[in-house]
C-alpha cells in the first residue's frame, strides 16, 4: 500500500472533530506480559498496534495516559509542531543537572531553540570537511595497534575508537593530547548515574548516585571551562566543534558564554557516543552475517580506492560509498538506538489514520512513537524482518514510501538529530578502514537486543576474528 503524502499534511491538528483513541487498560497489558517477556518490548508494541490501531492509549495505573503513534501518516505534528503545542516537556528534566542550566531544557524554549542552531550549524555537512582527516588519523592509528591476526570484543573496540574520535573532532586537541582519560571518566560518571531510572524520574532527589554525577559535572565544566578560556585569552582558534560552539551567536548578537559552551559540548557527547557506538556494533553483527552484502561493500570499497589512490580518500570519496551508507542504514532501520520517541502534548491535536479514522489526542498525554515498530511496517518495509540494504537503492527507495516519516532512526522534523551526517562519516571513516585491511568473521551468535538499558544495546560482547589481507593499500 501506498501512502499518499495527502492524507499526512491535509488535516488540521487543532480541528477536532475525531474521536479519543482506543484506550488498552491494564488488564489487557498484563496479558501481553509474556510476550514482552519472551518476544522484548517491540513484539509487544506490535501486537498492541495489530489489535488497536496505528493510534492507540495505554493507560498506566489509571493516572499516566501514553497515547502511541504509529506509521508515518500519524506523524506530522508529532515531528513538526510547535514547540509550544508539541514539545520534549519535562520528560528531558533529567539532562538538566547532566549539562547544567545554561542550556537546553535549564533554559527557555526561545534560547533553546537559537542553541539547537548552533549544534546544526556546528555540524552541518559542509563542516564535515575539516573532521575527515582528523577522524582517519584516529582511526588508522588504533587499527595499526592490533596484530596480525587475532580475537576482539569488536563492541568494545568501537567504544573506545569512537571516544578518541569524539575527544579529537568534538573536544579538540587539547583534551585529545592531555586529559582525554580524565574527560572521559568524568563524562562517564555523569552519564552512568545521570541516566538510572531514579535520576531519570527524580534529577534533583539527594540521591548518591544524583550527588557523584553532580561533582562529576562540576569538574568536568571546570575542566572544559578552562580550555574555553584558554582559546579565548590566547586568541587560538581551531577546526573542532567545540570552536564552533565559542564563534556561535545568538540573535541579538550576544556570543555563547563559557557555561553554555560547555554544556552544549557535553550535550553532544552524550547524544553522540552510545548512539553511534551501538550502530557500529549492529554494522558489525549484520554485515559480518550476510555474506553478500560484506563481499558488496568490500567492492565498493576496492573501487573507491582505485579511483581516489593519488589524492587519498577525502570527504567526497566518503560520501560516494553508497553502499557502506545502506548496509550502516539498513542495521539502524532493525536495531535503531532510540527505539522510542516521546513527546508532552501541550494542545489537543487531532490525527487521521490511512483507514481515515480521525482521532484527537487529548492535552497532556504523553505521546510516543516507537522507531523500532514503525521501521517494521510491511506497507512500507517488504520483508520487514530481513536485512537487505537494496531496499534503499535508487530503485526502490522503500524510506521515501510513505513520506518524510517513513525512516526515523534519526527522528524527524523540528528534532531530527544533528548529528546525522557526522555520524555516518564516522561509522564510514572506521568501515572502510577495516574492509580495506581485515578479513573479518563473526564468531559469536548473532546477539540479542538487551532491553534493560536507557538506549538498548546489543547484548554482551560482539567476537570477532580478525585477520591484515596484507595487502598493502596506497592509502596506508
Ligand atoms: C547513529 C547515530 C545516531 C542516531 C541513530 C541518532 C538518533 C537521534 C534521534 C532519534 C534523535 C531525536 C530524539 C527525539 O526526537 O526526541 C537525536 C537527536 C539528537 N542527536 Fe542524534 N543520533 C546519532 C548520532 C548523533 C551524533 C554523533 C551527534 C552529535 C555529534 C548527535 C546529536 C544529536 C543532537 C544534538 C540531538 C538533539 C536534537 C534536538 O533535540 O533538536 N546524534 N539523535
Amino acid at each position: 500500500t501506498k501512502i499518499s503524502r495527502a492524507s499526512i499534511t491535509n488535516i488540521d491538528p487543532q480541528c477536532t472533530t475525531g474521536q479519543r483513541p482506543p484506550v488498552v487498560h491494564e488488564a489487557a497489558l498484563l496479558k501481553l506480559v509474556p510476550t514482552l517477556l519472551k518476544k522484548g518490548l517491540p513484539a509487544m508494541i506490535n501486537d498492541l498496534y495489530v489489535k488497536y490501531g496505528s493510534v492507540f492509549t495505554v493507560s498506566c495505573l489509571g493516572v499516566t495516559k501514553v497515547t502511541l503513534l504509529i506509521g508515518p501518516e500519524v506523524m506530522a505534528h508529532f515531528f513538526q509542531g510547535l514547540e509550544s503545542e508539541i514539545s520534549h516537556g519535562n520528560l528531558f528534566e533529567f539532562t538538566v543537572p547532566m549539562f547544567g542550566e545554561a542550556v537546553g531544557y535549564g533554559r527557555d524554549t526561545a534560547t533553546r531553540t537559537e542553541q539547537m542552531s548552533f549544534h546544526i550549524e556546528a555540524l552541518r555537512p559542509s563542516r564535515l570537511r575539516s573532521h575527515v582527516y582528523p577522524m582517519l588519523q584516529e582511526v588508522e592509528g588504533y587499527f595499526a595497534k592490533w596484530g596480525e591476526e587475532g580475537i576482539v570484543d569488536i563492541k568494545l573496540e568501537f567504544e573506545k575508537l569512537l571516544m578518541l574520535i569524539s575527544s579529537r573532532c568534538l573536544l579538540g586537541k587539547e583534551v585529545r593530547e592531555n586529559m582525554f582519560d580524565e574527560v572521559f571518566r568524568l563524562f562517564h560518571e555523569i552519564e552512568d548515574n545521570g541516566v538510572t531510572l531514579i535520576s531519570f524520574l527524580f534529577p534533583y532527589l539527594p540521591t548518591s548516585a544524583n550527588r557523584q554525577r553532580d561533582r562529576a559535572r562540576i569538574r568536568l565544566t571546570q575542566i572544559l571551562s578552562d580550555v574555553v578560556e584558554c582559546r579565548k585569552s590566547s586568541g587560538t582558534v581551531e577546526e573542532d566543534t567545540l570552536q564552533k560552539l565559542i564563534d556561535s551567536k545568538y540573535k541579538d548578537g550576544r556570543p555563547t558564554t563559557v557555561a553554555e559552551v560547555v554544556g552544549l559540548i557535553i550535550g553532544l557527547l552524550f547524544a553522540g557516543k552510545h548512539t553511534s557506538s551501538h550502530t557500529s556494533t549492529w554494522t558489525a553483527a549484520c554485515l559480518l552475517s550476510h555474506p553478500t552484502f560484506l563481499r558488496a561493500a568490500i567492492e565498493e570499497q576496492q573501487q573507491i580506492n582505485n579511483k581516489y589512490k593519488d589524492k587519498g580518500l577525502d570527504y567526497n570519496a566518503f560520501i560516494e560509498m553508497d553502499t557502506l551508507h545502506c548496509c550502516i542504514k539498513e542495521a539502524l532501520r532493525k536495531h535503531p538506538p532510540t527505539p522510542m520517541l516521546v513527546r508532552m502534548a501541550h494542545r489537543r491535536f487531532t490525527v487521521k489514520t490511512i483507514e481515515g479514522k480521525q482521532y484527537d489526542i487529548p492535552q497532556d498525554h504523553i505521546v510516543a512513537s516507537p522507531t523500532i515498530v514503525n521501521n517494521n511496517i510491511p506497507y512500507i518495509y517488504k520483508d520487514p524482518e530481513v536485512y537487505d540494504p537494496c531496499r534503499f537503492g535508487p530503485e526502490r527507495r522503500e524510506d521515501k514510501i510513505g513520506g518524510k516519516f517513513s525512516y526515523t532512526s534519526f527522528s524527524g522534523g523540528r528534532h531530527v538529530c544533528t548529528g546525522e551526517a557526522y555520524a555516518y562519516m564516522q561509522l564510514k571513516v572506521i568501515w572502510s578502514h577495516l574492509l580495506r585491511n581485515f578479513e573479518l568473521e563473526l564468531i559469536s551468535p548473532f546477539p540479542k537486543t538487551d532491553w534493560s538499558k536507557f538506549l538498548p544495546e546489543p547484548q554482551g560482547k560482539l567476537l570477532v576474528r580478525y585477520k591484515r589481507n596484507g595487502v598493502v593499500h596506497p592509502l596506508n
